[in-house]
């Protein structure tokens, strides 16, 4: 259930490597070879990337998890959304460009906005439904008095989700580990399609709530974490650091899915 995010800040890197964007490859790469065998999944945020104009370090990286940890599908964080034909350039990007399996993208631009990436078989798209942050009330919480039964944003996108937006079972939703009862929420209108769920470790989440409001043996649960296991040492034991917080979390998830 363990996915571990790449969010490289060079400010927040060890000895040596602090402060220098040309060694985010290795940094990451050093987190991914550590902890490849504790994880369902990895999540690079694009931004971490762009920012410092290291996207070819970032194809870099996708190229080393293909080679080096093959069985663990790559979720490229980009939050994106846009009209049809703008997507079909993202979803280039992200399914062609950087060869990632899955990408987060906003569902507020609709359906046609969502389209252009399900037209990739076998690679997967995670709405965000019901995010981490505090201000993700501001929209998402609203009651939509239009709609049958006038359900909160967040969960006419569930519904859509596990629905008619889900022609192919490509679709998951994101939904925050800040919000265990909005997750239940969710699971129980979307019963089986792959929630990701960030917001444990440096957010302060509940992974053992998160776990017992989120997991089915029939709807999987992929729990992200990022600082608090990315930053879990500034010291040269950066990557056995990151494996240890790894384990760690891996195993209050096991735990919690022994009582869910
Ligand atoms: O889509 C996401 O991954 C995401 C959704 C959300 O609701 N909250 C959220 O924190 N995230 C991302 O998950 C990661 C959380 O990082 P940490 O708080 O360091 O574990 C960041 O990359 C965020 O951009």
């Amino acid at each position: 259930m363990l996915c571990v995010g790449l969010d490289p800040e060079p400010s927040r890197f060890p000895g040596a490597m602090r402060g220098d964007p040309r060694r985010i490859y290795d940094f990451c790469a050093a987190i991914v070879d550590a902890t490849a065998d504790l994880v369902c999944a990895f999540k690079p945020q694009i931004a971490y990337f762009a920012a410092h104009r290291a996207e070819d370090q970032l194809e870099r990286l996708m190229q080393h998890m293909r080679t080096h940890a093959p069985q663990v599908p790559v979720i490229l964080d980009a939050k994106r959304g846009d009209i049809g034909s703008t997507a079909e350039q993202y979803a280039k990007e992200a399914f062609e460009r950087y060869g990632a399996d899955a990408v987060t993208l906003s569902p507020f631009m609709g359906f046609d906005s969502v389209q252009p990436y399900l037209e990739y078989p076998g690679k997967g798209a995670f709405l965000l439904c019901r995010t981490s942050n505090p201000g993700g009330d501001d929209l998402q919480n609203q009651t939509l008095a239009s709609v049958d039964g006038q359900p909160r944003l967040y969960e006419h996108v569930a519904r859509l989700a596990q629905g008619p937006w889900n022609r192919n079972g490509q679709l998951g939703l994101v939904v925050g580990a800040t919000y265990p009862a909005e997750i239940e929420r969710v699971r129980a209108l979307a019963p089986t399609v792959p929630l990701l769920i960030p917001g444990v470790g440096a957010q302060g989440g509940d992974a053992v709530a998160t776990v017992r409001a989120g997991w089915r043996a029939d709807g999987p649960i992929v729990v992200n974490s990022s600082r608090a296991i990315l930053y879990a040492s500034s010291g040269d034991d950066f990557a056995q650091a990151a494996r240890a917080e790894a384990e760690r979390t891996r195993a209050l998830l096991e735990a919690a899915r022994g009582v869910a």
